[in-house]
């Protein structure tokens, strides 16, 4: 409902009266920012200045620290002041551009009137202090705009309840200040705000959503039960905004405790993880640590291993069929991602435990220091019952102890005489101080071998250092042997046929040879961790996941045993699982199994925002799913192009882009894999400019290009054009995933060629719900 002259007037007129407030706010703030700007170079200026340094003794030394630190103190302390006004400052001038986006206005139980609360990007206070004029979209009582209709309502705040009804409800749309447009809605956001956001361009980084929150995906966003959140959101739900703006909401909800350095996402490439840099920034907040899953392994696993890139595991899955040792490793690749591997590999640890550990001698100048057999025997003299971790960490003890003994016998031998001759005249001196200081007398003959011995230790400790290390970081486990093993090993596992099992054996340490597969780098990681322990960061508050169906149960254990204080949110799309051609599937049990039940909530989202009706129509049916809601968003019905020969299905693309160019400022041609991303790019660039998109690029521009379908996964485009959606291309049941993923990422228009016959996945789809041109 439109308002009424009057009511527009007195919108516009609170406007203005809010914009002066802000202009004022930001005249003061400026001030003050640059007066600590000029304080900070001041202090960093003359920071030596004001430090006497004097180390002539320890007491002048500490008092040197002293004044150091107290230096150093008001440095930092003018800097944490800076950043905070700074970021106050970008806020208040992204108010200044969009005071606010909502209204509600709400009578407290009991209470005559009801407040307007105005919702928008951060709050701001009259200038009394008294009064909010906004109210930042965070705040519980703004949760009544996303969720509240009107009538009687309540929300929750400090664990108390405040019930009420709401009495009115509006949108605004504001830019630059001006009010460009407001109407009263009886229902949480109206449709038509959303269309106008839906229906524009795609853009190169995505976007905030805060004004169009849907009160589903605010459920989500503010969820705190559970240690672990997860939600199965259809393709195009939010469920990427989602993850967003609940980042967002946590670090404004616990904005005294936790800040962005403490929150991890795992996003499925770099592509992406620059595709939503902007989104907290928009938000006015600072970007969480982002990672990936082949990122993290490669941390993690020693640094002279080399992982498969899981992209060239994926494209073996779809290119190599004709390959002898295909099924084998694919039915590796499967068994290898569930817990029943975990399991197997557990067994096999306990049994290392009485045999089976591979040692490496320790080398120190060529010879054996500790032999392979010297370790073992250290090892069978811990305790059994410990577990293996345990018992390393005891064996890395009695070694260093061992080198601690060797080390005094090492002095006398020769070598160490020779390079104390060759010693700097500088450690003479500090050896000479510091037995000055235990009260040695020039001249003795005694002094004379003090003097010796602790040149000698000096030697030594120096050249056994590097042995300490391997000691103490048990480099002399060989776990990658260890892990070879695991495929010698005696047993087979329950699930297993034995043929079968011995196969992958077979295959496995075959591959073992080149590089690690990126199907074992997990298990490698995780028997590894069995050895040496788990390398976790205790600092993360919360993990996220985007596209969490792609990962396996297994990976998914090593994450959360990774981040032992942390809470997960998880998102993903059981229909878009483009590893399920691989991997074995994650589904609903392997979140609740993580924490359990009852430290689980699961959401679902039905409804797809991202493309028009038409699209999301056509879309579900590939899936055969149709609990998917289409968003009410006209557009033309998807077209479906057949192509006589190789030449016209070139002539019939380019026709198709060129058209599209004169509407559309971001299109892609969405191939299967990245071979045939390169092999399309090739034959069309003499005829459009344009941009082919490979595992390394992290980020691209508006215009044309070619992209394989993994790479495409999480973004969107205006408009899409698949590439050969013949039967030779998607006809396994898997792909049929692979092609709805490719659909789904077109906002506004969808068009598909092929060249021989259509995929079944098509054919199946009633005829009405495209337009196919022979
Ligand atoms: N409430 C909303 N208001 C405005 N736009 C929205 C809303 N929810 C989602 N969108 C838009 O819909 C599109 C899809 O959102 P998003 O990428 O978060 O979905 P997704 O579920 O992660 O998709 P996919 O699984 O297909 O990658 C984006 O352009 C996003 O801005």
């Amino acid at each position: 409902m439109t308002l009424s002259h009057f009511d527009k007037l007195k919108e516009q007129q609170r406007i203005k009266d809010v914009m002066i407030e802000i202009t004022k706010r930001l005249q003061r703030i400026t001030q003050k920012t640059s007066v600590l700007q000029q304080d900070i170079v001041e202090i960093r200026k003359t920071f030596w200045d004001q430090v006497t340094i004097n180390l002539d003794d320890t007491d002048e030394a500490i008092e040197t620290l002293a004044s150091l630190n107290q230096q150093a103190g008001v440095l930092s302390e003018r800097e944490r002041t800076h950043r905070h006004t700074a970021k106050e400052m970008k806020v208040l001038k992204q108010l200044k551009r969009s005071p606010y986006f909502g209204r509600v206005d709400f009578c407290e139980e009991n209470q005559k009137k009801a407040e307007e609360v105005y919702v928008g990007l951060a709050s701001l206070l009259d200038h009394q202090e008294t009064h909010f004029l906004i109210y930042d979209w965070r705040s519980p009582i703004a949760s009544l705009f996303y969720d509240s209709e009107i009538g009687e309502t309540e929300y929750q705040a400090l664990d108390r309840k405040f019930r009420g009804e709401v009495q009115g409800k509006r949108q605004y749309l504001i830019k630059n200040g001006v009010l460009k447009h407001v109407f009263e809605t009886r229902l949480t956001i109206r449709d038509e705000r959303l269309q106008t956001v839906l229906g524009k361009q795609a853009d190169t980084n995505m976007r905030s959503i805060v004004a169009t929150i849907q009160k589903e995906q605010n459920a989500i966003i503010r969820d705190e039960r559970s240690r672990m959140l997860m939600v199965q959101g259809v393709a195009g739900s939010g469920k990427t905004s989602v993850v967003m703006q609940r980042i967002a909401y946590l670090l404004y909800r616990y904005r005294k405790g936790l800040n962005a350095d403490q929150i991890v996402l795992f996003s499925p490439n770099l592509l992406f993880s620059q595709y939503i840099r902007e989104v907290l920034p928009e938000l006015g907040e600072e970007n969480m640590q982002q990672t990936t899953y082949q990122v993290y392994l490669n941390r993690t696993l020693p640094a002279d291993i080399r992982v498969e890139s899981g992209y060239d595991q994926l494209e073996f899955a779809l290119t190599g069929v004709r390959d002898p040792h295909y099924k084998t490793r694919m039915a590796g690749i499967q068994y290898k991602g569930t817990p029943n591997f975990m399991r197997f590999i557990d067994c096999y640890v306990e049994e290392l435990g009485n045999r089976g550990m591979i040692f490496s001698d320790i080398l120190f100048q060529g010879r054996a220091l500790f032999t392979a057999q010297d370790i073992q025997k250290l090892f069978d003299q811990t305790d059994l019952q410990l577990r293996l971790k345990n018992r390393m960490q005891l064996l890395s003890q009695l070694l260093l102890q061992e080198l601690y003994r060797l080390q005094e016998e090492m002095k006398k031998e020769a070598w160490v005489e020779s390079a104390v001759e060759l010693l700097d005249k500088a450690v003479y001196q500090q050896v000479y101080q510091e037995l000055q200081k235990k009260e040695y007398r020039q001249g003795d003959q005694d002094d004379f071998e003090a003097e010796y011995n602790q040149l000698a230790s000096y030697v030594v400790k120096r050249e056994l250092k590097p042995i300490k290390h391997v000691i103490q970081k048990l480099s002399f486990v060989n776990v990658w042997e260890t892990y070879d093993q695991l495929f010698q090993y005696n047993r087979t596992p329950e699930e297993l046929d034995c043929s079968v099992w011995r196969e992958i054996c077979v295959d496995t340490r075959q591959r073992l040879q080149a590089f690690l597969p990126y199907e074992d780098a997990t298990s490698f990681l995780y028997l590894f961790a069995s050895i040496h322990g788990y390398q976790t960061n205790t600092s993360i508050r919360h993990v996220f996941i985007d596209e969490v169906q792609d990962y396996t149960p297994f990976q998914l254990y090593m994450i959360k045993k990774m981040f032992p204080f942390s809470k997960m949110t998880v998102v993903g799309d059981f229909n878009q699982a483009l590893h399920g051609l691989t991997q074995s599937a994650v589904d609903l049990a392997s979140f609740t199994s993580l924490y359990g039940e009852n430290q689980t909530s699961i959401f679902s989202l039905k409804k797809s925002y991202r493309s028009t009706g038409p699209i999301m129509l056509f879309a579900r049916e590939i899936v055969e799913d149709d609990t998917i809601e289409p968003f009410h968003r006209d557009g033309k019905v998807p077209t479906i192009t057949k192509a006589q020969d190789s030449r016209s299905f070139l002539e019939k693309m380019i026709g198709c882009i060129k058209k599209l160019q004169q509407q559309h400022q971001t299109i892609a041609i969405i191939c299967k894999t990245a071979n045939e991303s390169k092999a399309i790019f090739s034959l069309l660039q003499a005829h459009i400019q344009m941009t082919r998109i490979e595992e390394k690029n992290e980020s691209f521009d508006q215009g044309v290009l070619a992209i394989p379908i993994y790479l495409a996964k999480g973004i969107e485009f205006d408009a899409v054009i698949v590439h050969d959606v013949s039967s030779i291309q998607f006809s396994r049941p898997e792909e049929r995933k692979w092609l709805y993923v490719a659909c789904t990422r077109a906002m506004h228009e969808l068009h598909l060629l092929y060249e021989g016959e259509l995929t079944p996945f098509i054919t199946q789809i009633p005829s009405d719900k495209y337009l196919h041109i022979q």
